[in-house]
Parts: C-alpha cells; structure tokens; sequence
C-alpha cells in the first residue's frame, strides 16, 4: 500500500532500510570542516541539497559546512562555527565568506558517519507492527514508498428498506437510516474501510443485483478455492496477496469489497429477501440467527465468490450490537488485531432473559458497568449514552460480566 494508505495496518513482513542513514558522511553541525592543523584556508561553501566538494580536503583546508552536507574525503573532523575565529579578525558565522579560520577542532566530532544511525538492510520494525505514524516517518526515511500489510478490509454497506430517507426530517411512515450514518466510524475503528454504500429498495432483484450474482451453476462450481481463510493464511505468511477483493462476474455494486454488510430484511416477514437471495445464489450461510438480544436475526454467509456478508437487523440498537458482535471481529481478524477482553462488575439491576443473552449499554464507573436505559432495539439512545455493552447471559445472578467496548470517536 501507499505509505498514506498504510496507517493503522499490520506488517506483512519485516520493514528492512532500503538505504543508510545518514546515505554519506555528513555534517551534524553549521560550521567547517577541517583537515590537519589550524589556522584553515576556508576553499569552498557547501550546503545541504547543494553541489558536495568534490575534491580531497588536503591539510590545512577548511569548507564552510552546513548541518546535513556531505564531508568531503580528507575532513577529520567539523569544528562548530561557534568555536571557529576569522583569522584576520570579524566574524566566523556562516555565509560571512571569511577566508581564513582558526579554532579548536577535535578529531572525529560532529561528522555523522554513513548508517551511523541505521545500517543499510537493517530490519528495523518486524513482521505484525502496526503502521504507526511515527512508522510512516520511518519508512519514509529509509526509502520506502509503499509498505507490504495486511491491506484494511474493504466494507461495502447495502441499506434497504423503502421506508428508510437518508435527510431531513422523516415523513409519517418513514424513518432516517440510523445504521448507514453509525458503520463508516465503526468499521474504522475496527480497521476496515466502509468504500460503497448504496440504498436498496425492498425486494430481492435490486440485492441480487447489488450482490453481483447470479454465479455459473447458482456459484456452487465457483466456490472451491477462493475463500477468505486462504487468503488470511496467505497474508499471515507475508505473501503477497490476491487482488484485491472480489471482483464479481456480473460485477454489482458490491464487487471488489472483502465484507458486504447488509442492513435490514434480516427477519422473516414479508419484504425480508435477504435468505431467499442467498438461498438462490447459491451462498454458505454460516450463522443463521444467535440467541443474543437485541441482533438475533443477524446473519453470516459466504458468498461463492469468497466474499463474506454480514446481514444485520434493521432496528438499529439491533444492528449496533450485531455490527460490534459479528461484523468487527470479522475485521479484527482479517487485520490481525483481537479485541482485549475485559470483564467487570455490573453497578445495577439487570434483568437477565430466561434463554437469550442480553446486550446492555453501560458505563464504566468506579462501582462497576452501570446501566444507562434507553436500551430498546428501535433506538440508539442508550448506546449513545453508553462506552460499553455488557453481555448479561441467560438466567445470570449477579456475577462479573463480559464488556464488549463501543466506538467513542475522538
Ligand atoms: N415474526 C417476527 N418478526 C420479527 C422478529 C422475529 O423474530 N419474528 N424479529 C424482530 C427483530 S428482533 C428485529 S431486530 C427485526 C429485524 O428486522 P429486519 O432485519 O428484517 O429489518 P426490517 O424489517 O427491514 O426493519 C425492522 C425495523 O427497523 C427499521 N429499519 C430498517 N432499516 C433501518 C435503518 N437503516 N435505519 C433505521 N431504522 C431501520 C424498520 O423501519 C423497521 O422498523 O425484526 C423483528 N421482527
Ligand atoms: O433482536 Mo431484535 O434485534 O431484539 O431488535
């Protein structure tokens, strides 16, 4: 990837110095360099980016000398122009063209010797450190314009739903999409990038259009080979990857993404195509439903192009939990980066569901998790308020609880 593009990503391999640093000889001070004894007949000017002095330095020679410039041959040491004279008297500081100059030098100081700091082909940062920008810097330096990491998954985020507006204020009937504003930020933090979103309307010929289907043989011949855990080994072992992406045969709007999230029809009533299309086009479905609330018709399917597809529910809380459940470690994964886990007291009363876990928005506090409210899954409202959701299991009596973190941005 292009360094701009590299931050945040894992190593695939060790990042090697593609040159020393310094790449010569150079002047770690403004002054002279100088040969032999003093006093120094000053013969040349030499600046950092400017033409080097290209002859042997012979004793009693001086070059004025930039921080940065090449020594030239011959040079034993550079004496700051702070603790250089002018011979006949005035000033020894830089550009005041004095012709002879006297001082104390000592032998070796103030030249930074070539890879000095860093050997040429030296591995400086190894496989699986993350693209810091301090990284970026470092790489830049040692002469890399592109770095070889696990590239960020691409997302592509298919809305649907005829009643979803996407501005002002919704009509009766009508809602705003609250999923399609919350993925972008969320799918960052969890090291992908959201590159398509599209609005679908209901019905199952626009998703199997967006979708790129339908594959030779409804896919089944296509699907051997091309899926996603060989490409995660693939990338482990530092090997350059595929394409990137999937770019699909019939070439939909989701082509060449790595994930496909789709919002909404994830339930069984009337307008919730998104099983019947999967089922046609010949997918894997992988997860059908969980016994979590709110999200439990999320789904997780593999396409026969490889692809994975995330459907999450259309209520919105729902979508949230099944989006920081299913969708983000998905990602983590693909980018090689685990969730921390991390259990806590819960500072509260939660009613725990007789067979279903429940997902519940807290905050961290010095007693425990406390429950914010607000946690129905047709609103965002206690998510908003919360840092965290705690993950209270079915019949749970007040014992620790997994936290699962939310985004906070910032
Ligand atoms: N008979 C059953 N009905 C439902 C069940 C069930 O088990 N049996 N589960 C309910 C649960 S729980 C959920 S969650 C929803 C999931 O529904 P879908 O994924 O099929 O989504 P829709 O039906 O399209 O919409 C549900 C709800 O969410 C609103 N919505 C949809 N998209 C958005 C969006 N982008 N932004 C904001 N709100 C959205 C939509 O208007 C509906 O109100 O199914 C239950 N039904
Ligand atoms: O699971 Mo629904 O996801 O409770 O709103």
């Amino acid at each position: 990837m292009p360094l701009s593009e590299a931050l945040g990503c894992r190593l695939a391999g060790s990042l090697t110095a593609l040159v020393a640093v310094p790449g010569v000889d150079v002047s770690a001070m403004d002054g002279y360099a100088v040969a032999g004894r003093g006093p120094w007949r000053v013969v040349a000017q030499v600046l950092a980016g400017g033409e080097p002095y290209r002859k042997a330095l012979e004793p009693g020679e001086a070059i004025e000398i930039a921080t940065g410039a090449p020594v030239p041959v011959g040079a034993e040491a550079v004496m700051p122009w702070e603790r250089a004279s002018a011979v006949a008297g005035g000033s020894a500081a830089p550009g005041s063209g004095v012709a002879w100059v006297d001082g104390v030098a000592e032998a070796g100081r103030h030249i930074r010797r070539r890879g000095e700091d860093i050997a040429e082909g030296a591995a400086v940062l190894g496989a699986d450190a993350v693209v810091t920008p301090v990284a970026l810097g470092l790489a830049a330096a040692l002469g890399h314009d592109t770095l070889l990491v696990r590239p960020w998954p691409r997302v592509a985020v298919l809305v649907t739903g005829d009643e979803v507006v996407d501005e002002g204020l919704p009509a009766p009937g009508r809602v705003r999409d609250a999923i399609g504003p919350f993925l972008p930020g969320l799918v960052e933090w969890a090291g992908g990038r959201v590159t398509d979103r599209t609005r679908l309307p209901d019905g199952p010929d626009a998703l199997r259009a967006a979708l790129g289907g339908p594959w030779p043989e409804h896919g089944r011949a296509s699907r051997e080979g091309a899926h996603w855990p060989e490409r995660g080994r693939a990338s482990q072992e530092g090997r350059r990857l595929p394409e990137r992406g999937y770019a699909s045969r019939e070439g939909g709007r989701a082509a060449g993404a790595d994930v496909v999230v789709v919002c909404g029809a994830s339930s069984k009533g009337p307008a919730d195509h998104l099983r019947a299309v999967l089922h046609d086009l010949g997918a894997d479905v992988l997860i059908d439903g969980v016994a979590v609330r709110p999200g439990h018709p999320q789904l997780l399917a593999r396409l026969p192009d490889g692809r994975l597809l995330v459907g999450l529910p259309g209520n919105p809380f729902a979508a949230l939990a099944a989006a920081l459940t299913l969708l983000a470690p998905i990602l983590r994964e693909l980018t090689g980066t685990p969730a921390v886990k991390e259990t806590s007291a819960l500072a509260g009363t939660v009613r725990a569901h007789a067979r279903d876990t429940r997902l519940v928005p807290v905050r961290r506090s010095e007693r425990g998790a406390a429950p914010v409210g607000h946690d129905r899954p047709g609103s965002l409202w206690g998510a908003a308020l919360a840092d965290a959701l705690a993950v209270v299991p079915p019949g749970w009596g007040g014992e620790r609880v997994e936290l699962i973190e939310l985004p906070l941005g910032g």
